[in-house]
C-alpha cells in the first residue's frame, strides 16, 4: 500500500539545510501524487516532491517539508501522476525503427538472411542511422524511456542523436567479422569504434562500448581482441547470444562448446558482459552467468515475434543474474514501449513457469530501472530515484478511465500499460517531454523523414 512520505522514510543529504533555516534555492521541484523511487524495492510514497539541483536528486520529502526548505526556481505539480525513474531499454537497434513492418512474420534466420540483411546492404547509410535513430528516440521518450543501449551500424549518427535529443545511451559499435554496411571486417570496426570510444571519453550522458554482433557473426580471434581491450579499459561488451536453439545446437555440432562456454574460454564472460535474449539455458549456462557476474538482456516480445524462444527471466533472477529488458529493434518488435515489454515479460514468466507469482509487477519495474542500470554500468549514476543520482525521470499521467480504480499504482504501471500515458521525461535534470510534447526533437520532421525512407525504400521493392 502507498505511503504518506514522512521525513523517517525519505533520504536526503547528511548536511542539508533545516526548515528553520533560509529557504535553498534550487533548480526544480516536482510533486507527485505517488513517487516510486524503485530502491528501496516496493516502496511508494504520497504526497511527497523530488528537490532537483544541477541535473542531481537532492532529497524526497514530504511535499509541506518541501515547500518549507526549498526555493525552486521551477515547480511542477503532477496531480494524477506517478513518478518513477526513467525507463532503461538495454537492447535496441535504434535505426530499424525505418524497417518496421518489413518483414513481419518470419523466424530468425529466414528474417536476418533473406529480408534484412539484404535491405541493410542496399539502405543503411549515415542519413539512414540519423533519421531511424531521431524516430527511435522520439518514440521511447514518448513511452518514458530516458536511456538506451543500442547496436547499430554508424553509431557516430546514433551517438549524434543521443547527443542532441538530451538522452542518456550506451552506444555499443557493432564488430562482425564479414563486410557490412560501416566496416570491411572486425579490425576496421574495432578501429573505428575506438576512435568513436576516445571521442565520447568525457561525454556526460554518452559512453560507447563494444558489441560483438553474435556467435555466428564473430570468430575467436576478434572476440580475443575485444576481451583484451574490454579488460584493459573496463569497458562494457554485449553480444547476442543463445538468442535460439538452433543457435546453440550449431554451434555445439561446429565445435562441441555452447556459446557461453566459449565467452568464458575467451575472457569475454564477467560482470562488465552483456548477454543479449538467453532463451536456451541449461543449468551450466546459468551457473556460468552467477558466477562470473554477466547480465542478461531479455527481450521477449522479439523472441515471441520471431519465435526464437523464452527467457527464464524468473529462473535466473532467482539464481542471482541480473536481467533487465530490451526491446530490440523495431523490425522484430515492432514497438520500442519498454512499458509493453515489462507487460509481456511478467506474463510470459507467468506461463513458462506455471507460477502466477513468477516476476511480479514491483520486480518487472525493476528489471526495467534499476537492473538496466547495473547492466550498463551506470547504476551510481540512474536507475532509481536516490539521492545524489541524476533526475532521469518519468511522469505516468494514472487518472484515465483505464486506470481506474486505482489501488495499487505500480500494478497498474505493468499491467494496464503505462507507454501511452507517460506526459513528461527528464534527463540529469533537463525536460525532454512535457505534456507529451518533444522538446528536443521536431515531431513532424521525424514523421517527415520516416515516410520519406517509406517511399524510397518501397519505390525499389514494389
Ligand atoms: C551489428 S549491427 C546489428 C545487426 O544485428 C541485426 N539484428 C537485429 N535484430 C537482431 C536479432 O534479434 N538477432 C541478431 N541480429 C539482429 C541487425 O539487423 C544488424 O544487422
Ligand atoms: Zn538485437
Amino acid at each position: 500500500m502507498p505511503a504518506e512520505c514522512s521525513t523517517a522514510k525519505v533520504y536526503r543529504f547528511a548536511n542539508s539545510r533545516q526548515a528553520t533555516s533560509m529557504p535553498q534555492v534550487i533548480d526544480k521541484l516536482i510533486r507527485a501524487r505517488w513517487i516510486i523511487p524503485v530502491v528501496p524495492a516496493q516502496k511508494v510514497y504520497r504526497n511527497c516532491a523530488l528537490a532537483i539541483d544541477d541535473g542531481r536528486i537532492v532529497a524526497l520529502v514530504p511535499a509541506a517539508e518541501a515547500a518549507a526548505r526549498f526555493a525552486p526556481r521551477e515547480e511542477v505539480h503532477l496531480d494524477q501522476h506517478a513518478l518513477i525513474p526513467g525507463l532503461i531499454n538495454t537492447h535496441n537497434h535504434a535505426a530499424m525503427t525505418l524497417l518496421r513492418g518489413i518483414a513481419d512474420d518470419r523466424p530468425l534466420m529466414e528474417w536476418l538472411e533473406q529480408h534484412i540483411w539484404p535491405t541493410e546492404k542496399k539502405w543503411v547509410s549515415p542519413e539512414f542511422a540519423t533519421d531511424g535513430s531521431r524516430l527511435a528516440a522520439a518514440e521511447m521518450l514518448r513511452s518514458g524511456t530516458t536511456t538506451f543501449s543500442d547496436q547499430y551500424f554508424f553509431p557516430e549518427a546514433t551517438a549524434q542523436v543521443a547527443r542532441e535529443s538530451g538522452m542518456r545511451a550506451q552506444i555499443a559499435f557493432p564488430v562482425i567479422d564479414f563486410p557490412t554496411p560501416w566496416s570491411r571486417n572486425g579490425d576496421e570496426a574495432l578501429q573505428k569504434g575506438l576512435a568513436l570510444r576516445d571521442d565520447y571519453r568525457a561525454h556526460e550522458r554518452v559512453e560507447v562500448v563494444f558489441a560483438p554482433h553474435a556467435p555466428y557473426t564473430v570468430g575467436d580471434a576478434t572476440l580475443e581482441k575485444i576481451a583484451v581491450y574490454a579488460a584493459e579499459a573496463q569497458v562494457p561488451v554485449q553480444m547476442h547470444l543463445h538468442e535460439t536453439s538452433g543457435e546453440v545446437e550449431r554451434a555445439l555440432a561446429e565445435s562441441g562448446e555452447r556459446p557461453t562456454e566459449r565467452l568464458q574460454r575467451l575472457g569475454l564472460l564477467g560482470p562488465q558482459t552483456l548477454c543479449v535474449h538467453m532463451t536456451e539455458v541449461n543449468e551450466r549456462d546459468i551457473e556460468l552467468l552467477q558466477q562470473s557476474g554477466a547480465h542478461v538482456a531479455h527481450c521477449p516480445k522479439s523472441n515471441l515475434k520471431l519465435a526464437s524462444g523464452f527467457c527464464p527471466a524468473a529462473r535466473l533472477l532467482d539464481a542471482g543474474v541480473n536481467v533487465s529488458l530490451g526491446t530490440d529493434g523495431a523490425a522484430s518488435n515492432n514497438s520500442l514501449d519498454l512499458f509493453a515489454e515489462a507487460n509481456t515479460a511478467a506474463l510470459l514468466a507467468k506461463a513458462i513457469s506455471g507460477n502466477a507469482a513468477a516476476l511480479p509487477a514491483h520486480q518487472t519495474l525493476a528489471m526495467a530501472t534499476i537492473n538496466g542500470a547495473r547492466a550498463l554500468g551506470i547504476d551510481e549514476i540512474t536507475g532509481s530515484l536516490e539521492v545524489g543520482k541524476s533526475a532521469d525521470l518519468t511522469a505516468v499521467d494514472l487518472g484515465g478511465l483505464e486506470q481506474q480504480p486505482l489501488h495499487d499504482p505500480i500494478s497498474q504501471l505493468i499491467y494496464t500499460g503505462g507507454g501511452h500515458n507517460v506526459s513528461d521525461v527528464w534527463v540529469a535534470g533537463r525536460q525532454l517531454l512535457k505534456s507529451r510534447k518533444l522538446q528536443t526533437l521536431n515531431e513532424a520532421e521525424v514523421i517527415q523523414r520516416a515516410q520519406h525512407w517509406r517511399a524510397r525504400i518501397a519505390g525499389h521493392s514494389e
